[in-house]
């Protein structure tokens, strides 16, 4: 994945910044190149478009860049595909009181919150037409209005954003506006998909634990044997480092304190994309209970499954999900679940579930 723009970083003894690098794991070439690219574009002011799969790290990348950037404001950070178009102008710009039925009181929008630092738009090829051009005024005026308001206010923010499609092909569709993508456009920097730098996997692995024992000192961690490594290697990651995330994450859970080696992977690999497949929403996003066309996929691919561990799995999975549904109210979520309360804890307690704060 390059483009013009990172031919021109070539050089493999370019320097790093210390942000950069402290942010983002990997010294494989096409990870250098990255930093070497967000190490060029951190000090300018001009807009950076990231570029790259789902859960490849482009968010990672925007903090990395605000960090080394020096901006003294804050990193706001927007998900423009998980804000419905008609509240999204809203949460941009804000709001005068009285502006719509329900704006009981002035509301400061996300733009003007990232005044002095960064404005990270994620999925920017899924703001609405209409917004698309708002944006573009507030780049070239570099000021809003708020909402039902007229005042203009001055605003300074670095735009970074992100897009897993290819916006030329919406430009090119009428569903993204030329003059926009051109004014967002100008450092373009990819960010590599897990398959093209399998060779960090163990660095990667190393960080996400360490992550772990810093929140948790005392946690037991599990250790990935080398046949569970090569397994790894040998995967396509289609949800990427958020994919990789999520296996270490469940041999935290599950293998506290001991070793994993390849059957295990195994298991959490089919696992993973059994989920992926039923819900349709990518890897890792919950399980389709009783899908018995996905438990005889994966009775064919693999020939036999470790039952067990399915449950197990399923069953974490669940009551992770009823803690999130309650906002981490245990009493709820065993109502949610049909359980004892008395009973929930216990297996939170036994498979070291985190409650939501
Ligand atoms: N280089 C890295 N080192 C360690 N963890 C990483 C790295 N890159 C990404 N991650 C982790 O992987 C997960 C996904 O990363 P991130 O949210 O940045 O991806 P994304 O490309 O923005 O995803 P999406 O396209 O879904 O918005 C996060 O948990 C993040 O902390």
């Amino acid at each position: 994945m390059t483009n013009v723009f990172s031919n021109l970083f070539f050089d493999a003894e370019a320097p790093i910044l210390y942000e950069i690098d402290a942010h983002i794991v990997g010294s494989s070439p096409a990870t250098r190149r990255m930093k070497q690219m967000l190490t060029a574009v951190s000090p300018s002011d001009a807009p950076v478009m990231l570029s790259g799969d789902t859960g490849s790290g482009k968010e990672r990348a925007a903090t990395a860049i605000h960090q080394a950037s020096g901006r003294k404001g804050k990193l706001v950070a927007v998900n423009c595909a998980a804000i419905p178009g008609e509240l999204l102008e809203s949460e941009l710009f804000g709001y005068e009181k009285g502006a719509f039925t329900g704006a009981e009181e002035q509301r400061v929008g996300l733009i003007e919150m990232a005044d002095g630092g960064s404005l990270f738009l994620d999925e920017i090829g899924d703001m609405p037409m209409a917004l698309q051009s708002k944006l573009l005024r507030v780049l070239e005026a570099r000021e809003i209005q708020r909402v039902g308001g007229r005042e203009s206010i001055a605003v300074d923010f670095r735009l970074i954003t992100a897009t897993h499609r290819r916006l030329t092909d919406s430009v090119a569709d009428g569903k993204f506006r030329a003059d926009l993508f051109y004014r967002i456009n100008v450092l373009p920097v990819p960010v590599p998909p897990l398959a093209e730098r399998l060779e960090e996997i163990p660095e990667l692995i190393d960080r996400m634990l360490s992550d772990h024992t810093k929140q948790h000192p005392h946690a037991n961690l599990p250790h990935f044997a080398m046949d569970a490594i090569e397994r790894l290697q040998a995967h396509n990651w289609p949800g990427n480092i958020r994919e990789l995330r999520n296996v270490v994450d469940r041999a935290i859970v599950m293998f506290p304190g001991r070793m994993l080696h390849a059957g295990e992977v195994d298991n959490f690999l089919l696992l993973i994309e059994t989920e992926g497949e039923n819900t349709g929403k990518g890897p890792g996003s919950g399980f389709a209970v009783g899908d018995q066309d996905a438990v005889l996929k994966m009775l064919r691919d693999k020939g036999a499954i470790d039952i067990r561990l399915i449950l197990r799995d399923m069953e974490i999975s669940m009551i992770e999900g009823a803690l999130q549904m309650c906002e981490g109210n245990v009493t709820g979520a065993a109502q949610s679940l049909g359980l004892q309360r008395t009973t929930l804890i216990e297996k939170i307690k036994k498979y070291g579930i985190q409650k939501p704060q």
